[in-house]
């Protein structure tokens, strides 16, 4: 049986690869789950899935879990958080779900790459800072990297062999593709009128139409700052030029992505709106493995329709456009900006609107820097989140 570890075990993308795991009890050992806060939530997983190792990256909810284990007379080994990278590129662990979200999951995410496991990748926001940084050390690390987020997987899947055992380096001109049809849902506010969108609040924009996530996905997926994540997620993993990769609204959320050939052919992936399906195609590896989703009713569904997208209506989808083809300086600022407003607006500090505007505000004080490292990358992070807050403190934006 392979080592699994879960990063962000507690989490909507956690509970979908747990689930993954109870439907298929004899391919993953879980070896290690690992969260922030959630110890009541940490203490039921390692009740049911008794891994060796557990970690809470806040102390306070560490040190509570380490007592409830001794209560419950659990050997699970509660890891300081020191320790966790070291695990990670141990022989302890075989394979590794990337679903920390935000710029928290980045370090780990590394490690698991520098060590060459087999790593499901479902945060994005790693990706979209390191970029070349975290392509290069797959190739020299050896990892074997599989898309999760589900858009991406459904790229994957309707690329051939050729072309996916070259993630990150392929070649999609010789591999006969002609552009990358990346869906996107368009989120709750697709038809809400413009002049209204000061007055939305965290409750509606974090209700999205199809999916079940978590909070900040859920707000990038309203401002649709998430497509323009997976935009240059996408742009990484399948190396795609400006003209091979093209953004199209899907509302309905079913055509999870799509490859366009030269021949004329169109190949997409498609389902429910379950992440336990991409999660079970990467577990499973070669074999097709039940994921416990619904297979798709195409006599009960609605028309499949096609919207282009409007930057007035969803700014930060530009802004992400723009800045992956200005360089990786650019995409770890966006990130950073954008997750420091949306925290802001879920916590009634801006408007729905002000999250563009935090982040054009933070992008446009940028010079341009060429990246060489991580750590100039954790620098750049820094000094965006810094901007954003500042402006939010300020008043500047309201
Ligand atoms: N949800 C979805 O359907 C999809 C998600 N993704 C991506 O997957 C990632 C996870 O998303 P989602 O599951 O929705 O997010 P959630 O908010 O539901 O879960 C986040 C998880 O990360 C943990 N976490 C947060 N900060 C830290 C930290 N510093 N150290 C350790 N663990 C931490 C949380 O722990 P705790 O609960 O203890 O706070 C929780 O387990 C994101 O990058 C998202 O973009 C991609 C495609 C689809
Ligand atoms: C499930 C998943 O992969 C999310 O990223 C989802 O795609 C979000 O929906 P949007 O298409 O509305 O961003
Ligand atoms: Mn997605």
């Amino acid at each position: 049986m392979k080592k699994l570890a879960v990063l962000g075990a507690t989490g909507s993308i956690g509970d979908s690869t747990l689930s993954v795991c109870r439907h298929n009890p004899g391919l993953y050992n879980v070896e290690f789950l690992y969260a922030a806060t959630n110890v009541d939530k940490m203490l039921a997983l390692c009740i049911e899935f008794e891994p060796t190792y557990v970690a809470l990256s806040n102390d306070l909810a560490s040190l509570k879990l380490k007592q409830q284990l001794k209560d419950h007379k659990l050997n699970c080994q509660v890891l300081p958080e020191t320790e966790v990278l070291s695990l990670l590129g141990s022989a302890e662990i075989d394979s590794v779900m990337a679903a920390i979200v935000g710029a928290a999951g980045l370090k780990t995410t590394l490690a698991a790459v520098y060590a060459g496991k087999e790593i499901f990748l479902a945060n994005k926001e790693s990706l979209v800072m390191s970029g070349a940084l975290f392509i290069d050390a797959v190739k020299q690390s050896g990892a074997k990297l599989w898309p999760v987020d589900s858009e991406h997987n459904a790229i994957y899947q309707s690329m051939s062999p050729m072309l996916q055992e070259n993630i990150g380096h392929c070649d999609l001109d010789t591999g006969g593709v002609s552009k990358i049809l990346l869906t996107g849902s368009g989120g709750p506010f697709l038809n809400k009128a413009l002049n209204e969108f000061t007055s939305i609040t965290p409750d509606a924009a974090i209700k999205h139409p199809n999916w079940s996530m978590g909070p900040k996905i859920s707000i990038d997926s309203a401002t649709m700052m998430n497509k323009g994540l997976e935009y240059i997620e996408a742009r990484w993993l399948f190396n795609t030029n400006k003209d091979q990769l093209k953004v199209i609204i899907h509302p309905q959320s079913v055509i999870h992505s799509m490859v366009q050939y030269k021949d004329g052919s169109v190949i997409s992936q498609m389902g429910n709106a379950d992440m336990r399906i991409p999660i079970a195609h990467v577990m499973g590896g070669e074999k097709r493995i039940i994921s416990g989703a619904e297979g798709f009713d195409f006599f009960s569904s609605a028309n499949f329709t096609f919207v282009e997208p409007d930057y007035n209506r969803y700014p930060c989808l530009k802004l992400a456009i723009q800045a992956c083809y200005e360089g990786q300086h650019a995409t770890t600022t966006l990130n950073a900006a954008n997750e420091i407003a949306v925290q802001a607006f879920l916590d009634e500090r801006i408007k729905f609107t002000n999250i563009s505007t935090i982040v054009e505000h933070v992008l446009n004080q940028l010079t341009h820097q060429a990246v060489s490292s991580i750590d100039e990358l954790l620098v750049i992070d820094k000094m965006a989140r810094d901007s954003a807050v500042e402006l939010i403190n300020r008043g500047i934006i309201c």
